[in-house]
């Protein structure tokens, strides 16, 4: 779908993109990187908006630097930041954007119809975006790409501004693009958390290198560590003290850090597991102490670990 070789950006004051090299192929395909990474810089190349200064690209096998119109044809975008009209509806901005990509008028209305219902707008779609709520204009903006029926989006931080009801929604939406219309998507995101969960392809670039590009599974694999999360009983006011000091005698290694549990649950405990006994010690110890046991989960790896440690602290700030 999508495949550059080399790609260079480089501002008076700032490389935004240096020797860039991918190569990202159908589904659903997450761009993660702090602010600055050089997202936004991308994704204009590759709709032929901002020349390269080196290097090569390529979408649906079209040459950015001589075929936009084409790639723009084939291609849905929405931008980042609020471009809307205020003062026109929702429909009327969606049939015109459908129009300007080359839609009879009747198809246009049709298609706008159908896509804004995709989104999730109904009667609201006839009142002027002015009036409309931050989830309700992403909506639009996503409608817009899509209307023309592209073969693939680039969605550049759709969820941003968003609670976290309105980006799951968002998430639900983006991923059922590809589900139900077999439209590849690259989405943008600083969130970590949330291209590991929508994405079947995860890029990681930083400082407008690439730091990895794999599929999500193999950037989420399971670890041996073990998370255990246990309530506190009258005999045992702190179970989760109570469980460490039974696991130790039982001879299993823990972790010295804990997690926070549920709110007003206690900590989470971390130990490495070294075979299914390991299950059978920690149930065993619960069940003797007469404690809940709230989970037993195996740890994942998390893509913000491919981070160096100052990239991956930027980036947890910026998700709070
Ligand atoms: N037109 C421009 N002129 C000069 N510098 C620019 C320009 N556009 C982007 N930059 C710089 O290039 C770098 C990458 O910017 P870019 O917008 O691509 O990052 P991003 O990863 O999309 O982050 P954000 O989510 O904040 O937009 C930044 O340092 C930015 O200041």
């Amino acid at each position: 779908m999508i495949a550059t070789e080399s790609l260079s950006k480089r501002f008076p004051r700032v490389t935004a993109l240096d020797r860039l090299s991918l190569d990202i192929g159908p589904g659903v395909t997450g761009l993660v990187g702090a602010n600055g990474a050089g997202k936004s810089t991308l994704i204009k190349i590759l709709l032929g908006l901002s020349p390269a200064t080196e290097g090569r690209a390529a979408v649906l096998g079209l040459d950015v630097a001589t075929k936009g119109a084409e790639i723009r044809e084939r291609v849905g975008y929405m931008p980042e930041h609020d471009c809307l009209p205020p003062d026109v509806s929702a429909t009327e901005f969606v049939v015109h954007m459908a129009r300007m990509s080359g839609l009879p008028p009747t198809a246009a209305r049709e298609r706008t119809a159908d896509t804004l219902r995709h989104v999730g707008l109904y009667e609201e779609r006839y009142r002027p975006i002015g009036g409309y709520s931050t989830g309700m204009k992403q909506r639009v903006k996503l409608a817009q790409a899509l209307v023309h029926d592209p073969r693939l989006v680039l969605l550049d931080e759709p969820t941003n501004g968003l609670d976290p009801v309105g980006r799951d929604e968002m998430l639900g939406l983006i991923r059922r693009v590809h589900t139900d219309f077999g439209i590849s998507v690259l989405v943008t995101s600083h969130l970590l958390g949330e291209l590991e969960r929508t994405c079947d392809h995860v890029v990681v670039i930083d400082g407008g290198t690439l730091l990895r590009s794999s599929s999500t599974t193999d950037f989420t694999q399971t670890t041996t560590t073990l998370a255990v999360e246990v309530t506190d009983s009258d005999t045992h006011p702190d179970g989760t003290a109570a469980l460490r000091a039974a696991l130790v005698a039982a001879g299993l290694q823990l972790h010295e850090r804990t997690e926070d549990g549920l709110p007003g649950a206690g900590h989470i405990l971390l130990l490495e597991a070294t075979g299914d006994e390991t299950y059978d010690i920690v149930r065993d110890a619960v069940a003797d102490l007469g404690i809940g046991l709230v989970r037993m989960e195996q740890r994942r790896h998390h893509i913000a670990e491919v981070f160096r440690p100052e990239a991956a602290r930027t980036m947890e700030a910026q998700a709070t």
